[in-house]
């Protein structure tokens, strides 16, 4: 199977190196790595980890992944192309979901080793509803994750073996994504279902999402874990400005402007908090860590807008760019 960067990603001056810039040595190996599995089970958390630097977003609430994320690995002679995938809706089916599913079937069917993530010692309807998109001929691992909170490790045998009567698994591997000895490890084992092929990308890359996007990512971030289980996951950030700006005093400055969009006025109140309180604490956040990100001033402005039932406008999720 032969892959190239996504060609619908990159727009112009933003996106990867291509290909070509890679020296295509003997014996190097390269290839599309799919995380998935129902909400909240640790995709995100496990990405970071084995691309070994943050760039999903990882929140306590469920259902925060709506893009499609790739990080890249390279190590020894192997590069990991990592794609995060949303967690796969099942309770709704809003216009915003099935654009959710429509993503998460494309992943899947176009990569060389898919991992299947579900809690160690757990299976419901929602893992049995994404394992249903698993193509028989895609080599599938599955990683029981969250190891560390299983305390009768004996009782995982029996777990397992009812895991394998579900799915013809190339691999079983419970790890906990928090333990970077168990993350090396699926890596080596993840590294043996790539093809003998040239990388895909320079060394050096670990995303090919544009600053905007990061900067999207950074503030719905910021937005979760700052409101907490309170607000909607329907609620969203989008990018309305993303300029740099030449600038005397500094070497790079950038000039940011982000909605956050709502479905109800009280929940426009819950991110701007009493005084304003609590939006200000987003956008200084958000700012401090795209500085570092970025290497550069950042300026960043931050609206709230009530749009009351976008997550059921089909046209609209488009417009965000959810499709
Ligand atoms: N104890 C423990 N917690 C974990 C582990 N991996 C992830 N978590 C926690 O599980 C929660 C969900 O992790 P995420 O990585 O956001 O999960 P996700 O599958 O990407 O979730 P969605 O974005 O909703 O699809 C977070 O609170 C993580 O800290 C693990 O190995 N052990």
């Amino acid at each position: 199977m032969t892959h190239g960067p996504d060609p619908d990603l990159p727009a112009e001056g933003e996106g990867p190196v291509p290909a070509e810039a890679a020296p295509a040595a003997a014996g190097q190996r390269c290839g599309l790595v799919a995380i998935v599995g129902k909400p909240n089970v640790g995709k995100s958390t496990l990405l970071n980890a084995l691309v070994g630097q943050k760039i999903s977003i990882t929140s306590r609430k469920a259902q925060t992944t709506r893009h499609r994320i790739t990080g890249v690995r390279s190590e020894g002679g192997t590069q990991f192309v990592f794609v995060d995938t949303p967690g796969f809706q099942t309770r709704h089916s809003s216009a915003l979901n099935r654009s959710l599913n429509r993503a998460v079937t494309g992943v899947i069917g176009d990569v060389d080793v898919v991992l299947f993530v579900v809690e160690a010692g757990n299976f419901t309807l929602g893992d049995a509803k994404v394992l249903g998109l698993l193509k028989p001929d895609i080599p599938a691992i599955l990683v029981a994750n969250k190891l560390d909170l299983v305390h009768r490790r004996g009782e995982l045998a029996p777990w397992l073996r009812d895991m394998q009567a579900r799915h013809p698994f190339s691999e079983f591997m419970p790890v906990s994504a928090k333990n970077s000895k168990d993350v090396e490890r699926l890596l080596q084992v993840c590294g043996k279902y790539l093809p003998e092929q040239p990388w895909f990308y320079g060394e050096d890359e670990l995303t090919d999402k544009s600053e905007r996007f990061m900067a999207g990512e950074m503030i719905r971030e910021k937005l979760f874990r700052l409101t907490g289980e309170e607000l909607p996951y329907t609620s969203t950030v989008v990018v309305e400005k993303f300029e740099e700006e030449p600038s005397p005093k500094f070497k790079r400055m950038v000039r940011i402007a982000a909605t956050v969009v709502v479905e109800r006025d009280s929940h426009k109140a819950m991110v701007i908090g009493e005084g304003g309180e609590k939006l200000k604490r987003i956008g200084t956040e958000a700012r401090q860590e795209l500085e570092t990100l970025f290497d550069a001033k950042v300026f960043l402005q931050i609206f709230v807008k009530v749009r009351s039932g976008w997550a059921d406008d089909e046209a609209r999720v488009r417009s965000f760019g959810y499709e």
